[in-house]
Formats: structure tokens, C-alpha cells, sequence
């Protein structure tokens, strides 16, 4: 009978990565101590006396999110972060009415379509400020059966005259990233993350905010900012042995994406995620993993999980090409196979054994022109509809050359790899068709007209 490891046990044995995915209710305790955190795991009263913090998300339950402070921190200041949409911008406002500890700050969606996708948490402690990214909504759904991701920072001291030396650029691209919403409400923390110490933070910052980015600040945000960012620290520009290394994209929905691979997906998005010059003649290959029909209908939730996997049949009928790219969710080696992925992640591995990985991505952003960005104006601008967020592991920051999966310090990936097919008789899972021939996990059918 193995103990169940505390918070700042989880917090240690996670070095040098402190990449978690959220513990999963229905599997055995055991997969859910290493690598795997809970929201009042995050939030424990063991990692110090909390003053304030603030929640960047898209969809929020507040009385959930209160549920999960200890007691002694509920009537802290909390902010709110929130899309802006032109629709119920009043829901917000009705469920933090009866709590003045809440403060709003709607974030400007000014591009039709854009959302917040943004999950991101400051954690003002008395000892300093902690960072944390991750992929799940904050409703009690995100965090029960799924697969979902959290990189955890260190609690970032305050500043003395030391000068600091960020050796992955991750405070300013941090403040040059929040300065983008242009929110009063979000002065209070430019200013304490310009007041703490990040010289311990090992990952690079890759966000997207809306806009059409142009000149210097093109490579600022979006898959520009992930092949500037691999291309200036990954080391892997001219060497020519990786030039075939198989990338993997990995995500809970997907946009649309053109009438062919080439329309966006082959030419434009994996040009970033391969990063070498585009003239290296043949492509590497792109493998995607997305839950098929079956993935869902024999996940914990059952059809349920579907619900939060908005692949619509209106973008999936533009693009039946994109169905020879998809690969099953599987995750038997962190018993997740069953706990339906909302977590997104992209990858790549040093070959096609998949024993190494080149560099390794955490994100909110889904497989989408609208989060990664695309090129308009004869590659002059990069058009962003959403806010984006997400922290790229490159193994130079961990003096390493490459991440071992299996040898210490291996990386905690979070499927099986190398990802396994679509069956010939599987489906890329879509929201809003109905399946009635087979029932779930549950005994249940899914009929959303
Ligand atoms: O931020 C996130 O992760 C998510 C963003 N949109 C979601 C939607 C949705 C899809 C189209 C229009 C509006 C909402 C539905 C179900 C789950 C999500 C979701 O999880």
C-alpha cells in the first residue's frame, strides 16, 4: 500500500519539469500520485500564506472555483479573466454579484470568432509569485474524468537589487503578453510580475492574442512565435539528421483548415513546428491525435466526454483529408486511455522509435487558424482571432540534448507513443451527429438534435 504523496511531494518529484496532468476519479490511486495534481492540490495551504490571485479562463463556475480555495484563502482577492463576448457578458457578472472579493476583467475580443482560451493562474504568495498553465475550464467537469495538463512554476521570489537573468525570455514575453489586453485590472499584476525573480523558470512562453500582427511583431505571438522561439533556442537548425523527425499535434477540436493539407496544415503550421528552412526537400511526418467515435464512446464519461470535443460535422465535411492524419487517444501507460483528452499538446521525437522527443508543447491551443494564426497580405501579417497559451520544454534549457521518455529525468509524456491509427472502420468523434447504433460507458445514446 503505497502512501499518497502530498502537494510539495508531487511539487519535488516533478523537477526538473513540473508538467502534471490533473488526477482522474475512477483509477487506481496510484496513477494518480507522480506527475498528477488536483485544483485544491494546486491550490493547498502547504505551498504558503496566499494574498491574492487571479484566474485567466473561458468558461467558469464560481462557486466550484471557491469550493476549491482552502477556507482561510476564499475571501482573498480574486480576478476573474474572462472573453468579452458580445452575447451573455452578463453571466459573469450575476455569478460573481454576491462575492466582492471577485474582481472582472473582460478581455477585448475585437476579431469575429475569437474566444479566451487562455488558463492561466497567478498565485500571490507572502514568499513570492507562482505561475501556473494549464488546459482545464473551471468547471468541475475540466478537472473529474479527463486528460488535462498543468505546468506548475516555482514560487517566483521578490526581486532584491540582484539583477535576474531569464535564461528562456519567459518574464517579458509573460508581460509583453498580458500588456495585449490593455485591461486596467491587470496593472496590479504587470507590475508583481515585474517585481519577482523568474531567473528559475526552464520553459519558453508561446501565447497568441488576437490581431493582426505585422513588422517586429510578427514572431511575437502565435506558430510564429514557436518557430522563432525553436529556431533562435532549439539547436536543431542545421542538423540535418533530425530533418525527417516525426512531429505529433495532439488537441480536442479542430477549426477549419482548408480544402487540402496544403491549404494551411502542411504548408503554413507544420513549416513552424519543423522549423528547419522550408527548402529541406521532403515534409516529416505530421501525426494528429484525436479521439475517433470509439475513444469517446468507451471513455469514463462516455458520449458525455463528447461534449467537450466541438469538432463540428460543418467543418469535418470540408476536410475529409485530414481523416488519413488521425491517431486514437491512447494512454495505457498513465491509465488514461479511458479519461477523454482535453489536454493539447505538440511534439517531436527524435525518430521514429519515439524513445526521444526534440522539444515538447502544453498549450490551450487547438488545431485551429484561429489560435496558431494565419498568414495574410502575402505573408506581410499574421491574423490571430483567440487568446492562446501555452509553455515549450526544449531539452537545452535542461542540459540535455534530447528528453529520454523511459531513463531519468524522463519527460512525463502524457500518451502512448508511437501514436497508433485510426482503425479503417473508426470515426473522428464529431459533436453534433448523432450515434444511436452502440451505447457508452454509460448504457447511454448520443442524439444532440
Ligand atoms: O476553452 C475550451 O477548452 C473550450 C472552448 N470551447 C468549447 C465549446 C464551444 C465550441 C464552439 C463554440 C462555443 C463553445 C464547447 C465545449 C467545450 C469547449 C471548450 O472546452
Amino acid at each position: 500500500t503505497s502512501k499518497n504523496l502530498s502537494p510539495i511531494e508531487k511539487l519535488e518529484q516533478s523537477e526538473p519539469f513540473r508538467f502534471f496532468l490533473t488526477t482522474v476519479h475512477g483509477i487506481p490511486n496510484i496513477h494518480n500520485q507522480a506527475n498528477a495534481m488536483s485544483f485544491k492540490e494546486i491550490l493547498s495551504t502547504q505551498h504558503g500564506q496566499l494574498v491574492r490571485s487571479a484566474q485567466f479562463n473561458y468558461m467558469f463556475d464560481i462557486e466550484f472555483i471557491l469550493e476549491q480555495y482552502p477556507s482561510e484563502f476564499r475571501l482573498k482577492p480574486l480576478l476573474i479573466v474572462y472573453g468579452d463576448s458580445r452575447h451573455d457578458n452578463h453571466s459573469m457578472k450575476l455569478q460573481s454579484s454576491p462575492y466582492p472579493q471577485i474582481e472582472l476583467c473582460p478581455a477585448r475580443l475585437d476579431i469575429p470568432y475569437g474566444t479566451h482560451h487562455t488558463k492561466m493562474m497567478f498565485l500571490l504568495y507572502e514568499t513570492g509569485l507562482r505561475i501556473v498553465i494549464h488546459t482545464a475550464n473551471l468547471i468541475e467537469q475540466d478537472w473529474k474524468q479527463k486528460t488535462q495538463g498543468i505546468w506548475i512554476s516555482p514560487i517566483c521570489p521578490k526581486l532584491n537589487d540582484r539583477t535576474e537573468e531569464c535564461k528562456t525570455n519567459f518574464k517579458k514575453d509573460l508581460i509583453q503578453y498580458v500588456e495585449r489586453y490593455r485591461a486596467k485590472q491587470l496593472q496590479f499584476w504587470l507590475k508583481t510580475i515585474t517585481e519577482h525573480d523568474f531567473s528559475n523558470i526552464n520553459v519558453h512562453l508561446i501565447g497568441s492574442v488576437p490581431g493582426r500582427h505585422t513588422g517586429p511583431d510578427m514572431n511575437k505571438f502565435g506558430h510564429l512565435k514557436l518557430r522563432q522561439t525553436l529556431k533562435t533556442y532549439s539547436g536543431l537548425e542545421n542538423d540535418a539528421q533530425y530533418s525527417l523527425a516525426p512531429i505529433v499535434g495532439q488537441f480536442s477540436s479542430i477549426g477549419s483548415l482548408g480544402a487540402t493539407a496544403n491549404s494551411w496544415l502542411t504548408k503554413e503550421f507544420l513549416t513552424s513546428l519543423k522549423q528547419l528552412s522550408s527548402s529541406a526537400l521532403e515534409s516529416p511526418e505530421l501525426k494528429l491525435i484525436y479521439p475517433s467515435v470509439e475513444n469517446v464512446r468507451t471513455s469514463l464519461e462516455g458520449y458525455m466526454a463528447g461534449g467537450s470535443l466541438p469538432y463540428n460535422i460543418q467543418n469535418a465535411m470540408k476536410q475529409g483529408w485530414l481523416v488519413n492524419f488521425l491517431h486514437q487517444w491512447k494512454a495505457d501507460h498513465r491509465q488514461r486511455s479511458r479519461a477523454s483528452p482535453h489536454i493539447k499538446t505538440y511534439l517531436r521525437a527524435a525518430n521514429d522509435q519515439y524513445k526521444q522527443l526534440l522539444w515538447f508543447l502544453v498549450t490551450s491551443a487547438n488545431l485551429s487558424k484561429a489560435a496558431w494564426g494565419v498568414l495574410e497580405k502575402n505573408n506581410t501579417q499574421l491574423m490571430i482571432r483567440s487568446y492562446e497559451i501555452g509553455v515549450l520544454f526544449i531539452p537545452k534549457q535542461f542540459s540535455q540534448s534530447v528528453f529520454s521518455i523511459s531513463d531519468s529525468p524522463a519527460f512525463p509524456i502524457p500518451y502512448d507513443l508511437p501514436p497508433v491509427k485510426y482503425q479503417s472502420t473508426d470515426k473522428p468523434w464529431i459533436v453534433d451527429v448523432a450515434y444511436k447504433n452502440q451505447p457508452d460507458s454509460h448504457g447511454n445514446m448520443w442524439d444532440p438534435s
